[in-house]
């Protein structure tokens, strides 16, 4: 696990992890766009619905943080209260009609996609960001519910998973980004609760356009189930009133 020394620089980044109160204590309000959501579980800690390949990897890629130069992305439901109404009011001024069509109160039961399954049944992630090199790892283990063909993750199912990855890792360049493209090359069928690899890369930045690569593998690098380009677009940046970025990496405020 982190030694004191990267557990201290992830706490500065992030805020929290590593032994920071829960936010109840911090006396966040529990309460999120009107409606009750638990802030303080983050996700992407081990569990018991972890296999042991998912651990293993956890604890290696956690190791590779004790230097500064990986980060370990916390990953909550939701954002803190005052974030999620600034985003949301960003959100809806940049996209006025889709405003007018939005369900007010479906939204009381919004929840991010990946992190909406019972524990161990859906998507379990979690995501390390290299700074230097432009990278995200994000190590998944993906559960029972996420079926396809018989036996094997349902090509959808892949598909969020990579937009996931390359999304954060333009987020975590660029901020406020959608997704405007994204191609994949489905390679060889990911069997069934198995835990993969997946590698995003930045490769490079034009104005307000993000170009992410990755590539999902075994987690012995022998075989390259899918790979897949994507085009993110940061939002205009004059109307940005949200720090997106900010939020991933330091999602409950101090
Ligand atoms: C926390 C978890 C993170 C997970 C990440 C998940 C992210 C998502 O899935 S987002 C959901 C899916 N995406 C969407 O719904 C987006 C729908 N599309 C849109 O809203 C808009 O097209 C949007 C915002 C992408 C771009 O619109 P806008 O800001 O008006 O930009 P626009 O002026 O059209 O285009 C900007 C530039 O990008 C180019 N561009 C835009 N779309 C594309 C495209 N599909 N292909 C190639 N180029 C494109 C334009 O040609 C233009 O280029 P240039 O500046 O050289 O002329």
């Amino acid at each position: 696990m982190l030694g004191r020394g990267a557990a201290r620089a992830l706490g500065a980044l992030r805020g929290v992890r590593g032994g920071a109160p829960p936010a109840r204590s911090l006396g966040l309000s529990r309460r999120l766009l009107s409606f009750e959501k638990v802030l303080d579980k983050d996700h992407s800690l081990p569990k018991p619905c972890w296999g042991k390949d998912m651990r293993r990897l956890f604890d290696q890629f956690t190791k590779k943080c004790e230097d500064g130069s990986w980060i370990q992305l916390a990953s909550y439901e939701q954002i803190s209260a005052q974030r999620s109404q600034d985003f949301s009011a960003f959100i809806h001024a940049y996209f006025p009609s889709a405003s007018e069509v939005i369900n007010k109160e479906k939204l009381s039961q919004a929840q991010l996609f990946t992190r909406g399954f019972e524990d161990g049944m859906g998507f379990e992630y979690v995501m390390f960001y290299n700074k230097a090199e432009k990278r995200i790892v994000c190590v998944f283990q993906g559960g029972p519910h996420l079926q396809g063909m018989p036996g094997f993750f349902h090509g959808g199912a892949t598909a969020t998973i990579i937009d996931a990855t390359v999304g954060m890792n333009a987020i975590v360049s660029g901020g406020i980004v959608m997704t405007a493209n994204l191609n994949i090359n489905f390679k060889s069928p990911i069997p069934l609760c198995s835990t993969v690899l997946i590698n995003s890369q930045l490769d490079k930045i034009e104005g307000r356009k993000l170009f992410v690569s990755c590539k999902v593998q075994s987690i012995d690098g022998k075989i390259l189930y899918t790979e897949a380009t994507s085009l993110f677009i940061m939002l205009e940046p004059k109307k940005k009133k949200y720090d997106l970025k900010e939020a991933v990496l330091n999602p409950l405020p101090a």
